[in-house]
């Protein structure tokens, strides 16, 4: 009958319920225990793979780290999710994770519009390419608030089997008329608060003690630090 059909039915969904219910624990068991093993010092770490597309990312990220975490990088343009800047980190780290079969660091930025909500935020990249340095001005034209902050969320996952981490650092400035040379992103049109410079107008050295990038990066040294990671 009918019924009996779909009891039969519950019971082998039941059954599949439980399946994957044992199956999620064993993994957070792993995760778990692969945790406490990275953490004591129990398994050696190969050095943090940095995984970026960006080659004026990895410069400032080698400038700011200097030999305080053991390290390398690859150069790989990963797909990203749309969504909370956040979970765009977390997956990177993910499928980075996955490809480099050990630690890894990835970084995503966000250049947001406080008039626009926050907007483009992580799609800044796309916003950028399509209407340039003038098309970002643009944006902002119909608004007296030229107010934007820069985000950097940089996402640490010690393996593929490790629920990724992040670090958020946020420098708040305004949207200006390019000013500087152009050779990182959006560097001319963002004037960070307290500075009458563009980062683009900056000293690199002026720019990494205040930049986004370096904030994030000193909650990632500090993690470090206290982790008690041991390496290869
Ligand atoms: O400090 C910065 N100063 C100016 N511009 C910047 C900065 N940091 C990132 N940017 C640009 C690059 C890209 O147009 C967008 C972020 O997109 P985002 O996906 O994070 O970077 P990406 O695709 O170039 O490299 P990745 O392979 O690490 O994802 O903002
Ligand atoms: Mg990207």
């Amino acid at each position: 009958t009918d019924t009996e059909r779909s009891s039969k039915h519950e019971g082998k969904n039941r059954q599949l319920n439980g399946e994957r219910i044992v199956a999620e624990e064993q993994k957070s068991r792993k995760m778990a225990a692969a945790r406490l093993a990275a953490g004591t010092g129990l398994v050696k770490l190969p050095p943090v793979t940095f995984v970026t597309g960006n080659a004026k990312k990895l410069e400032e990220v080698k400038v700011i780290l200097g030999q305080s975490i053991p390290f390398q990088s690859l150069k790989l343009d990963l797909p990203e999710l749309q969504g909370d800047p956040e979970d765009i980190a977390k997956e990177k780290a993910r499928l980075a994770a996955n490809q480099v079969k050990g630690p890894v660091l990835v970084e995503d930025t966000c250049l947001c519009f406080n008039a626009l909500k926050g907007l483009p935020g992580p799609y800044i990249k796309w916003f950028l390419q399509k209407l340039g340095h003038e098309g970002l001005n643009n944006m902002l034209m119909a608004y007296d608030d030229k107010s934007a902050y820069a985000l950097c969320i940089f996402s640490l996952a010690i393996g593929p089997n490790f629920e990724p981490i992040t670090f958020v650092g946020k420098t708040m400035g305004k949207i200006v008329p390019a000013r500087g040379p152009n050779d990182f992103g959006w560097d001319p049109v963002f004037q960070p608060d307290g500075y009458d410079q563009t980062y683009a107008e900056m000293p690199k050295e002026e720019k990494n003690k205040i930049s986004h990038r370096s904030r994030a990066l000193a909650l990632v040294k500090s993690h470090f630090a206290e982790a008690g990671y041991v390496f290869e």
